[in-house]
């Protein structure tokens, strides 16, 4: 699914209204109809509505969802913030539409003309959407502080009051609504995507609002969000007379002393992924641990007992994956760059290695089309970006990819996968759950195992991002979103 700027999404709207063709106001009633549609279906008549209203079009998207919720039986109250001295021609038309459904409304000048609130209270915000255009002052200020003291239940429509939608925004986030549930519509705003910003939607809800897919077809973005529907058919089904050799020969070297679950976790995610061959490369102290754990896999042995220092390929190696519970040692780098200068074969590099490759400068010698699979602080490492930025960090992470000419997958929530065009792939799959130890380990196994089946290294890294995450979706739900470990993600994998 693409994803686009606010100044784009106004386009697709006006194309919408001409192509369509349909006039402003009715799209208002058709996105506030949607919305109002999600609503009763999720809540119960024991609530009652307070609905937060500016003057633009999102106030008029509110205005509409209170009359539609009135119609259905609720009760709402309706609140007009008065942030400027006269509504849209939508706003204006839909407080008049409030008649029908006899309905008043409050205008609110001052915190102190906000509603009292009791436990049966939801909120809806409809102030402010893509529209935001400065920080929010005065009586927006004060009206969102009031809702977030005041309400455990907010319902956002399109975007968080306070929000920016964008990912180059020069408003500086100070004042936000924190929804329960945001309905978006059409698409996920760009600001949804990062750490920092993301966190203000609760869930999202796409309500498709019938924007012109032609335009939507036409608008170049470098943004994307995975879904279930992308990425159908990047894996091929087997075919009925086929047999291991059919499905690529994985290379896996990880482990080192006190780490080698990274390397059992890494083989049996790729053994999962259905690459038809898993060999292991690890320290000889591993040979028992991984042959007992792992049966379907095949070991190599390092000459070290504790650590890796040479990493010899097998002939018929279709993709070899690096990283993994590696260790720093010294002798390990020079395994690494040894394996950069001979591997012909699409190429994974995650964790120590990542680090190993920063700390001597050695991006040089990366292959073309590598997979790097940073977390924050291995990216931090390679690039010295801050923690905190995670807007900086993922225009690093385009930067890099780019001059790297590699596939950087930046893990994380949504995380971001990069390529050397300068596009980015959010992933739209997974859960709290799998911030643990061992999560990344079983995304690098089975990446590497989908390149190993001959899947293109950027294909590889949407889907395995997308398999993980779904994975981590599904165990959360079975189990507890506190009791899963990453050896449950590889249970889950499909
Ligand atoms: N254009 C369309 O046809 C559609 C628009 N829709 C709704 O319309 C919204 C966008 O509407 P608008 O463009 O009217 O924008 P908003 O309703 O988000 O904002 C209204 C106006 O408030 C003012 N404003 C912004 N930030 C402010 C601040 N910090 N302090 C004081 N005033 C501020 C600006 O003048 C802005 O235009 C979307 O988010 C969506 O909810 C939907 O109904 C779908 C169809
Ligand atoms: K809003």
């Amino acid at each position: 699914m693409k994803l686009f700027s606010a100044s784009q999404i106004r386009e697709i709207d006006q194309a919408t209204i001409e192509n369509e063709p349909i006039s402003s106001i009715d799209l208002v009633e058709r996105a506030a109809s949607t919305c109002s549609d999600w609503i009763i279906e999720a809540y119960d008549h024991s609530v009652s509505f307070h609905v937060f209203c500016g003057m633009g079009n999102n106030g008029a998207d509110g205005l509409a969802i209170a009359r539609h919720l009135a119609l259905a039986g609720y009760s709402v109250q309706v609140f007009a913030i008065a942030h400027r001295s006269s509504g849209t021609s939508n706003f204006t038309r839909n407080i008049e539409r409030l008649a029908e459904v006899k309905l008043d409304v409050h205008y609110v000048n001052a915190k102190k003309e906000m509603p009292e609130v009791d436990e049966t209270a939801v909120a809806i915000d409809a102030i402010l959407g893509i529209g935001l255009d400065k920080p929010l002052r005065g009586i927006l200020k004060d009206v969102v502080q009031a809702i977030q003291e005041g309400y455990d239940h907010v319902i956002s429509i399109d975007v968080p009051t306070g929000l920016p939608s964008d990912l180059d925004s020069t408003i500086k986030l100070s004042e936000c609504v924190e929804a329960t549930h945001t309905l978006t519509f059409q698409f996920p705003k760009l600001s949804f995507m990062v750490a920092g910003l993301g966190e203000y939607t609760g869930d999202v809800h796409v309500m498709d609002i019938g924007l012109d897919e032609e335009k939507i077809h036409d608008i170049d973005t470098p943004y994307h969000l995975t879904t279930g529907y992308d990425v159908v058919g990047i894996r091929q089904d087997r075919k009925a007379f086929s047999h291991k050799g059919d499905y690529g020969h994985a290379l896996i070297a990880a482990g080192h002393k006190g780490m080698l679950g990274a390397a059992v976790l890494a083989t049996k995610a790729c053994l999962r992924s259905g690459a038809g061959l898993v060999t292991t490369h690890i320290p000889s102290m591993g040979c028992d641990v991984l042959q007992i754990s792992a049966p379907e896999a095949m070991v190599q042995l390092d000459h070290s007992e504790t650590s890796i220092t040479s990493i010899p390929i097998p002939k018929r190696i279709t993709a070899v994956g690096i990283g993994p519970g590696l260790g720093r040692e010294k002798s390990s780098f020079n395994a690494l760059t040894a394996l950069l200068e001979d591997v012909q074969v699409p190429l994974l590099i995650d964790a120590d290695a990542l680090h190993l490759m920063s700390i001597t400068d050695s991006w040089s010698k990366l292959p073309a089309n590598s997979v790097l699979t940073p977390h924050a602080g291995e990216f931090h490492t390679m690039t010295g970006v801050e923690f905190g930025d995670s807007i900086s960090r993922l225009e690093a992470a385009r930067r890099w990819a780019k001059d790297h000419h590699c596939i950087v997958l930046l893990k994380g929530a949504y995380s971001a996968i990069c390529d050397s065009s300068g596009n980015v792939y959010f992933n739209g799959s997974g859960h709290p759950a799998m911030a643990a130890g061992g999560s990344g380990d079983v995304l690098s196994g089975l990446i590497t195992g989908l390149l190993a089946q001959g899947i293109a290294p950027l294909k590889a890294a949407i889907l395995g991002a997308w398999l993980h995450g779904r994975a981590g979706e599904e165990v959360a739900i079975d189990r507890g979103e506190h009791a899963v470990v990453a050896s449950d993600l590889i249970d889950y994998l499909s």
